[in-house]
């Protein structure tokens, strides 16, 4: 609240979060803008965060995912500019990583488990009746270990189940609902795969990760408000050299 108070009468807005919220409007109360921003941090931080540890877990025992990886990021790299950050169409242009990214969130989503409040009685299409005042919840943690929604090689971490001929192919949001789906969806869905794709490939171009050997057998889960991996994920980080070819190509 203090740093709300302070930014508010300083005057100083720069391009944070915070300041924007301010310079939106004047009638925002110092309550509302401290909880905004702890909703972002929130909603932004923890679970952009759990997936990285995630994917970087499932790739080290996954090589040749790694290794796809690798060939996508320096085919993007031979196509567009070759040195410093991404271009936001490179980003995009990472189908395979988002795959991979998405494939990471149907196994281990961060928001496992969600509940709603029925605000009317309702039908379902299925038949099953709802009551209003009702609580109902769904385990997006449990559908994405459906057999009947994945097929029988549910536990598998197969990015190419998201592929479609080269290209990235979404689900419907009720098959997998780790943004939840309908009106009240992630706002920051689609923020999130940048930021984690841009973070993966600056951290797989500049530096090998390695997952301690202990510890790479099996991760368990914990359960809290968000998904996490039990102990975190010991690594090694050593860096890497880039190396441009003459043709312009990067070796990675
Ligand atoms: C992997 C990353 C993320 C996942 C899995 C995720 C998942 C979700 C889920 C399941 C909800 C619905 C929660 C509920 O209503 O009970 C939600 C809501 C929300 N998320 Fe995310 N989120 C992610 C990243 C982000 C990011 C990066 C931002 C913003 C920077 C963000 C902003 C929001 C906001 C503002 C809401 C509330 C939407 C509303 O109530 O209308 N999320 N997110």
């Amino acid at each position: 609240m203090q740093i709300v108070r302070r930014r508010k009468s300083s005057g100083e807005l720069g391009d944070d979060l915070l300041s924007r919220f301010i310079s939106e409007s004047s009638s925002y109360s110092d309550e509302f803008l401290r909880d905004i921003i702890v909703s972002f941090v929130l909603a932004g931080r923890d679970t952009t965060s759990a997936t990285l540890t995630w994917f970087f877990y499932l790739i080290s025992i996954h090589p040749e995912v790694k290794t796809k990886l690798l060939d996508e990021l320096r085919a993007v790299r031979a196509r567009g500019a070759r040195e410093g950050e991404l271009t936001v169409e490179q980003v995009k242009g990472l189908n395979y990583m988002h795959a991979a990214l998405s494939e990471t969130l149907r196994l281990y989503p961060p928001v496992p488990l969600q509940t709603r409040a029925c605000a009317e009685s309702d039908v379902w299409p299925d038949g099953t009746k709802v009551k209003k005042g009702k609580t109902v919840m769904y385990s997006a943690y449990a559908m994405g270990k459906s057999e009947k929604i994945w097929g029988s090689d549910w536990e598998e971490f197969r990015p190419e189940r998201w592929m479609d001929e080269g290209e990235f192919r979404a689900v419907n949001a009720f098959k997998f609902p780790v943004f939840h789906a309908g009106p009240r969806m992630c706002l920051g869905k689609e923020m999130a795969y940048v930021q984690m794709k841009t973070v993966v490939a600056a951290v797989m171009e500049r530096f090998e990760i390695e997952v301690v050997d202990e510890v790479k057998k099996k991760r368990e889960v914990e359960f809290t408000m968000i998904l996490r991996m039990k102990g975190g994920l010991p690594v090694r980080v050593r860096r890497k050299t880039m190396m441009m070819n003459d043709d312009g190509t990067v070796e990675i």
